[in-house]
């Protein structure tokens, strides 16, 4: 019985069970009484021995919220016993906040309406019969100590800060653009006029030939600052400022000009496909992308049939470098690295170095093969360094790539960029509405689908959600958990997205009946993961993708409304890096924040957000469960979706909800889809991503606070599995008194699918989202053991 989910949900307190003595016959009211008076218990208020206060009773056996018309209160709403640790203040509208065995197991399946099953409480935990306990999701939940500011009145709309600034101001024309770039930035990508960061850069960098570092807000336009001025000089070779020939012919064999180079395969992608918009105003300048997990015989032919400007990650551009001799950098004028602090902190150095190292070694050419003079390019060497953030490592990157830069940044004056440089105020967006959810370890996954089912209750209010989880195992679980289910068993799919989108389940209402499901992470084939962002990108119905930090940089999907940060990032930079991709180019956008309480609640402040509101989990709970949850059809030939139904509060359909998922995993068991196994994987690989914040914020997010039994909850597992380090099955990381074997903690430490971890360098040289082999696994201990120092008693670097 221990693993078949039929729970004895009744709150006994600490006292021993006594025989039961039945009374029949009579009123209710007087059944009830001598009922009690047998008990001993005079009244309802009773006496809690162990803290000697007045407490509220529990609910006797059987009894439930009127689920069995039998609701001994009447109307009255029945509150549930309070144990000491729990969280105080709590006041569930609408009753109690659990929910009968005798409901609950009707609702899971496993005891038919009217059966009664007999069992014990034990502290805050349901006992089955045969033992094993399933801890309750809304009691022994540590206290939040952050008291939330009473909501504001609508305040005016706050000025969007990325956004293009007033056609009557500024023109791209004006700012040094050929009318050819301008009229077609107008007409044919709906630019007529440039935002702060390119009013800022493209002036200096057609003019002038100094290394510069950009430096704006996420979705300030970046790309288009640094793209803008290469294409306008290379077209300059060819072309006056008023777009008449200059009669020297430039074309694919004239030159590799520039070298672009972003972290992710993703960003190279999507800054290529810029790119490409952008040069139908100039077709006879071609550009390509050199990028890991794709065939490095076609990129070699490419390259061979002549590049004027080339987009590459860094691994995949050093092996091109050292392996294919066409490859002549003596003409390249630009180098970009995109998302510097990224590359850095992604473990590229060493690249990035032998980069810079061999574009610097060759012999800068004055003329190309055909001996056409290149006076319109540069005269040196010019390197770009573009950020929304910079962090300490971004300094190296300089100190190695830039010589004499200038430091571009949206602000008006240098006096401005200079504040901004001091204080570090690389701020989100100013019209970002940013909140925080402080949602306790056991109810955080039934918070998080009420928060996406109070997002998509009404119409059109959200169409595009990001949720951004630490790792891939725990990606791979919630996708397959949130996913339908008739979509996953009817699966003759054979298409590249055919485990990777999905219709959700859970989160649908009337108004959005159909919301699309995608997953995202970097252990996925290159393949897949460019169907998927591309099937993202282009869905129409209301959609939520799922997704590690492989996607909080540079990605560019303008409708993404929502982004939710269910945990946590590993630094403030990567935090900013992911609510960016929403609220972008002047766009609104939300961000949510997933905090637990105690330590965590110190990020607050430590984020030094102006305007940034918080909520409880009860209030979300409250609002997105306020009508009936759909469960997933159990087929696609169901014509209905069951419904929780029975539940009539949101606090009892929470709990159902999180037993019927409970419940879930443990028929996956039986019924072979391995969901119980992947909620284990992603609960280790949680656990173990969690201990990687950076070193300044680990204070807030201390694995020795994570309390690893109500963790496992939240990935609906009703124990902690064991594996973590190699140590026993049931811990609770507490004071330091874990000990676990130092090979399985290597291994563990080297199979971790994180994908803020580069793994793949040492073989196919891409951009380290792949394989791991011998030198990356070393490489990830080094770097483990580095970010493992705080967590010692955890024992896995
Ligand atoms: N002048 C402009 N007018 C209107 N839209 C623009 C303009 N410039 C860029 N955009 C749009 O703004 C969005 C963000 O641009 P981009 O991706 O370059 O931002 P970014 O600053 O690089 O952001 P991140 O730091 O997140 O990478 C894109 O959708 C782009 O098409």
């Amino acid at each position: 019985m221990a693993d078949d989910g039929m729970l004895l949900n009744f709150d006994l307190g600490e006292a021993a069970l006594k025989p039961q003595v039945k009374y029949t016959g009579g009123r209710w009211r007087d059944r009830s009484h001598a009922q009690r008076t047998a008990k001993g218990k005079p009244s309802l208020k009773s006496w809690d021995g162990a803290n000697g206060t007045p407490v509220d009773k529990a609910r006797p056996l059987g009894r439930g919220d009127g689920d069995d018309g039998n609701d001994i209160d009447g109307d009255r709403p029945v509150k549930r016993l309070r144990t000491s640790g729990e969280t105080q203040g709590r006041t569930h509208k609408g009753g109690s906040d659990r929910t009968d065995a005798k409901s609950l197991s009707y609702m899971t399946g496993k005891l038919p309406p009217g059966s009664i099953s007999s069992g014990s409480r034990q502290g805050n935990h349901q006992m089955t019969k045969s033992g094993p306990v399933t801890s309750r999701l809304f009691t022994s939940n540590p206290a939040q100590k952050t008291v939330f500011d009473e909501p504001t009145e609508d305040q005016e709309p706050t000025k969007p800060s990325n956004a293009p600034l007033s056609e009557e101001a500024e023109n791209f024309h004006a700012l040094g653009l050929s009318r050819r770039i301008a009229l077609h930035l107008s007409s044919k990508l709906e630019m007529k006029a440039p935002t702060s960061i390119q009013k800022n850069t493209i002036p200096p960098l057609t003019k002038d030939d100094s290394d510069a570092f950009l430096q704006a807000e996420t979705g300030s336009g970046k790309t288009l600052a640094y793209l803008l001025p290469i294409v306008q000089r290379i077209m300059a070779l060819s072309h006056d400022q008023d777009g008449t020939s200059t009669g020297t012919k430039i074309h694919r064999n004239s030159g590799l000009f520039a070298i672009i180079l972003a972290p992710t395969r993703e960003l190279c992608k999507q800054i290529a496909t810029v790119l490409e918009k952008l040069l139908r105003c100039a077709p006879w300048i071609v550009s390509t992308t050199v990028i890991g997990g794709e065939s490095k015989k076609s990129e070699k032919a490419r390259i061979r049939k002549g590049v004027n400007i080339l987009i590459a990650t860094p691994g995949r551009l050093t092996d091109h470098l050292d392996h294919t001799k066409v490859l002549d950098v003596g003409t390249v004028r630009w180098l970009v690295l995109d998302e510097g602090d990224r590359l850095m902190e992604m473990g590229f150095e060493e690249e990035l170095k032998s980069i810079v190292g061999q574009i610097r070694k060759e012999d800068l050419k004055k003329q190309n093969a055909e001996g056409v003079r290149l006076d319109a390019l540069p005269q040196r060497r010019v390197t770009v360094l573009c950020s929304a953030t910079m962090k300490m490592n971004v300094q190296k990157l300089g100190e190695i790539s830039l010589q004499d830069a200038v430091h571009i940044t949206a602000s008006k004056s240098d006096d401005d960029a200079d504040a901004e440089v001091n204080e570090s105020v690389f701020s989100a967006p100013a019209q970002l509405k940013q909140s925080y959810v402080i949602a306790a370890a056991k109810p955080r996954l039934v918070t998080l689908i009420a928060l996406l089912k109070s997002t998509f209750a009404r119409k059109g209010s959200v169409m595009k959600a990001i949720i951004f989880i630490s790792c891939a195992d725990s990606v791979n679980f919630h996708f397959e958990l949130l996913r339908s289910l008739a979509a996953s068993a009817a699966s003759e799919d054979t298409s590249k997205t055919a485990n990777t989108v999905a219709d959700a389940a859970y989160i649908t209402s009337p108004a959005n009946p159909k919301i699309s499901l995608f997953k995202l992470h970097g252990s996925l084939a290159q393949p897949v993961r460019t169907a998927t962002l591309t099937a993202f990108k282009e869905e129409k119905e209301p959609s939520v993708l799922i997704t590690t930090d492989i996607s909080s940089r540079g990605l560019d999907v303008p409708a993404v409304e929502l982004v939710i940060e269910y945990d946590p990032a590993f630094s403030v930079a990567d935090h900013l890096h992911r609510m960016g991709r929403t609220a972008r180019a002047g766009r609104a956008g939300k961000a949510v924040l997933f905090l637990q309480p105690g330590s965590e609640e110190g990020y607050i402040k430590h984020l030094q957000a102006p305007n940034l509101s918080g909520q409880s989990s009860d209030t979300v709970i409250e609002k997105g469960f306020i009508t009936p949850i759909s469960l997933p059809r159990a087929s696609a030939s169901d014509a209905e979706s069951p419904v929780l139904e029975s539940e009539k509060s949101p606090f009892k359909r929470a709990e159902a909800l999180q037993l019927h998922l409970e419940q879930r995993l443990l028929e996956s068991e039986k019924t072979g889809s391995k969901l119980l196994d992947s909620a284990r994987q992603a609960f280790r690989s949680h656990i173990r991503a969690y201990a990687t914040h950076v070193k300044d914020e680990r204070v807030f997010f201390d694995i020795t606070q994570l309390h690893l039994g109500h963790t496992a909850k939240s990935f609906g597992l009703r124990e902690a599995p064991g594996g973590i380090g190699g140590g026993p099955s049931r811990r609770v990381i507490k004071g330091g008194q874990q000990k676990s074997g130092t090979a399985q903690k290597r291994k563990a430490a080297a199979h971790d699918s994180d994908d803020d971890i580069p793994k793949n360098r040492g073989t196919d040289k891409g951009d380290g989202m792949g394989v791991t082999d011998e030198e990356a696994a070393k490489r990830m201990r080094m770097k483990m053991k580095a970010v493992m120092s705080a967590a010692s008693e955890f024992n896995i670097g």
